[in-house]
């Protein structure tokens, strides 16, 4: 293509000579015919000539003709609309950098109306997020929860290929940056932390500032996914990328083909974010992905989604994948690797000014913080954090003087505070006391415990219609707050608002319903015993392989599982003795307690029995896994030192290694425990974990224990 300056040649000549060209490329007629007639340089009639003509290229040919008949300034904005509106004109990019357009200040005055697809999908796009990400899925669903009066910024940090620590990430702009890039072929910002640590959140946050125009200016489309959709899918289920995209998220309202077209051309414009990797774990076998040549083939859904992540399809567009902390990416698809570590003590600072508006209540809640750290390092996790505020917001509104009563705060605590709350909030009880009102929620308590339990049996976390029905439950107990609608699977089933709860109401069910034995009541101890993740192959293509290998499934994480187990040990305890007796035999309750009692004393030497030592320092060091950190956190939950001090018989090792075991500051006050109850010294390692400045004093009362720590 030859092409002269158009200073030295008019816009009428560089039309003329570019016929062909423009001829071919120019698809969307509205928009400049639209532009034309708004500014005056075409009439109603010329519009109706145009029209007339049957196809495309016959109806460019007559615009060309006819701005040839107007004239230089009918060129020259001719030109402007092709300028002014790139998205509709994107085949002409390179033709007008070549001519390099340069408008009159004249035309510059004009205005232009932007009417293409791609600009109105991209509008429709950010108006629906605007509105989805505003609130915050409220828990007990009689209140809104507006996403701008509950987010504050957690702690998020770097982590290299050695699972260390490469400094923070303090604005949510950097996550595309170049700074922490741990591979540079990497596509996939991978976000990743424990339960309730706030991912999903973070994604809600990215979406909203991007709906509102606050950042990542250069994205134009915006399409989120829960991985969990993609185990909804039949296996037979075919798709092709466009309608993964656009019957999913939400559709274009006019020329979705030329939408994708765009999409495909540029890349760059898509940002994904994909969240809840661990809930990937699911029936369906992935064994044999297709390749998909060209973006138009068809493939299953979980094949399109591993072909977006390793960019095979939309290769440069940006993706935020996320999991629970230890499931396993492939260092290939991850180009930063950031590890969400919840609420520093700033950030718990500005939620609970957020939280609790009244000065002198928040001064309260303030000064509770700071006097006690277990309470703090509980809160560092902001779903717990949450729970615990929101079980003082009410009882604080029943009892203006309510304290936490006891200085140490379980996590079972946090959730039998949860559970009263809701059920008072569904009897209007007034002032009844938590014995009381356990008591009375006696039925309701087993009915979700059954639905609770009934799933984790199944690794079922979505219930539908028809399992609510089978197990009796009424309609209302729907309603009380445990539960919520979940959006990914179709009809109207119903999940707990989260998987915890879940866990929760399994061990609650576990221990008040009388037909289930000790036998029963300890089974998920032999299933977390060992955890295949931590064997896993990092590369996930031979992980979506793993069940013809033989390392079991890669996305089965058992932290439901672990907490079940947590929460038997916390409502097995003595301290819970009198409010559980309200809903099963007191004489079962012991016996369930002492064969609760035997296991962790089981599991914890069997646990550091079976794995390899080394010499080091003159001491037998074992590298314990993050099973023994469980281990430590229910016998911590059970607040007996008795307890305590028998498992503590188990440690058959005088140096432990807990490097990259997960483990978070509030777990540094269970290994305390754990340790203060050992007879002997001990040299403990504790490097490369989330711990903070909480996590150490929580370490203060075993140091007399240790003779070595790091
Ligand atoms: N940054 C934050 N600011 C305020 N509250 C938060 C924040 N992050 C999390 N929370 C609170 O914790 C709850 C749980 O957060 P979220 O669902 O994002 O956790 P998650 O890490 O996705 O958990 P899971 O792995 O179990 O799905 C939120 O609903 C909210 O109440």
């Amino acid at each position: 293509m030859e092409l002269q300056q158009p200073g030295h040649q008019s816009y009428l000549h560089l039309i003329k000579k570019s016929r062909e060209i423009l001829v071919d490329l120019i698809g969307n007629i509205n928009c400049l015919l639209e532009n034309l007639m708004n500014c005056g340089y075409f009439s109603s009639e010329d519009l109706e000539i145009v029209l007339q003509f049957p196809t495309r290229a016959d109806k460019v040919r007559k615009i060309l003709d006819l701005v040839d008949s107007k004239g230089e300034d009918t060129a020259e904005f001719f030109i402007y609309v092709l300028y002014k509106v790139p998205e509709a004109y994107f085949d002409l990019t390179s033709w007008l950098t070549e001519i390099d357009f340069q408008p009159s200040e004249q035309i510059k005055s004009s205005p232009i109306t932007n009417n293409d697809p791609v600009t109105l999908y991209s509008k429709k796009i950010k108006q629906e997020l605007c509105c989805d990400s505003r609130f915050v899925r409220s828990y007990s669903q009689q209140e809104e929860l507006m996403l701008q009066e509950t987010y504050v910024n957690g702690v998020m940090e770097l982590i290299n290929e050695h699972q260390e620590t490469m400094g923070r990430v303090n604005d949510l702009n950097s996550l595309f940056d170049d700074t922490g890039v741990v591979n540079e072929e990497g596509e996939t910002t991978f976000i990743y932390g424990d339960a309730g640590m706030g991912k999903t959140l973070l994604i809600q946050k990215i979406q909203n500032i991007w709906a509102k125009g606050e950042s990542y200016s250069e994205i134009k489309f915006f399409f989120k996914f829960r991985c969990r959709t993609f185990v909804f899918f039949n296996p037979n289920t075919q798709l092709t990328l466009k309608d993964l995209l656009f019957r999913y998220n939400c559709h274009p309202d006019h020329d979705p083909e030329e939408v994708f077209r765009y999409i495909l051309k540029f890349p760059k414009t898509v940002m994904f974010t994909f969240d809840g990797f661990d809930e990937m774990h699911s029936t369906f076998d992935l064994n044999n992905i297709p390749e998909v040549s060209l973006p138009t083939d068809t493939a299953h859904p979980a094949a399109l989604f591993m072909h977006l992540l390793s960019g095979k399809l939309l290769k440069g567009s940006r993706k935020i994948l996320t999991a629970r902390t230890g499931c396993q990416l492939s260092g290939k698809l991850v180009r930063k690797r950031i590890m969400l570590r919840g609420f520093g003590m700033d950030n718990l600072v500005e939620y609970t000014r957020l939280f609790f508006k009244e000065p002198s209540v928040n001064m309260r809640v303030l000064s509770h913080l700071k006097a006690n750290h277990n309470f703090s390092s509980l809160c560092s996790i902001p779903l717990f954090c949450w729970i615990i505020f929101k079980s003082y917001e009410h009882f604080h509104s029943v009892n203006e003087s309510h304290e936490f009563s006891s200085s140490f705060v379980t996590l079972t605590d946090i959730f039998l505070l949860l559970i009263e709350v809701y059920l008072k909030l569904s009897t209007k009880g007034t002032n009844i006391s938590q014995v009381e009102t356990y008591r009375k929620g006696k039925e309701t308590l087993l009915l979700i415990g059954k639905l609770a339990y009934v799933g984790m049996e199944k690794s079922v976390f979505v219930f539908d219609h028809d399992t609510i029905t089978s197990l009796n439950i009424p309609e209302h107990y729907l309603k009380l707050g445990f539960l919520r609608n979940n959006d990914c699977a179709e009809n109207d089933s119903v999940e707990f608002f989260h998987v915890t709860l879940q866990s929760f109401f399994t061990a609650l069910f576990l221990v008040i319903d009388s037909g289930s034995d000790t036998k029963e009541l300890l089974k998920y101890f032999s299933h977390c015993a060992h955890s295949h993740q931590e064997d896993l192959s990092p590369n996930l293509f031979s992980c979506i392989c793993a069940k013809k290998d033989k390392h079991g499934d890669p996305f089965t994480n058992n932290d439901h599982l672990q907490f079940v187990n947590l929460f038997l040990c916390g409502l097995l305890s003595k301290p819970k003795h009198l409010l559980l007796s309200q809903l099963v035999p007191s004489s079962i309750l012991t016996l369930k307690r002492k064969a609760l009692k035997q296991q962790l004393f089981k599991s914890v030497k069997i646990h550091l029995k079976n794995l390899p030592r080394s010499s080091f320092m003159g001491y037998s060091r074992v590298h314990a896994l993050t099973h023994f950190i469980w281990m430590a956190r229910c016998v911590c939950e059970t607040q007996c030192e008795k307890v305590g001090n028998l498992v503590a018989k188990g440690i058959c090792a005088d140096y432990i290694k807990l490097s990259f075991c997960g483990a978070s500051s509030s777990d540094c006050g269970a290994i305390s425990f754990l340790l203060n109850q050992y007879q002997k010294q001990i040299a403990l390692e504790l490097d490369n974990n989330n711990i903070n400045d909480f996590g150490v004093k929580e370490l203060i009362p075993c140091y007399r224990k240790l003779t070595v720590v790091r």
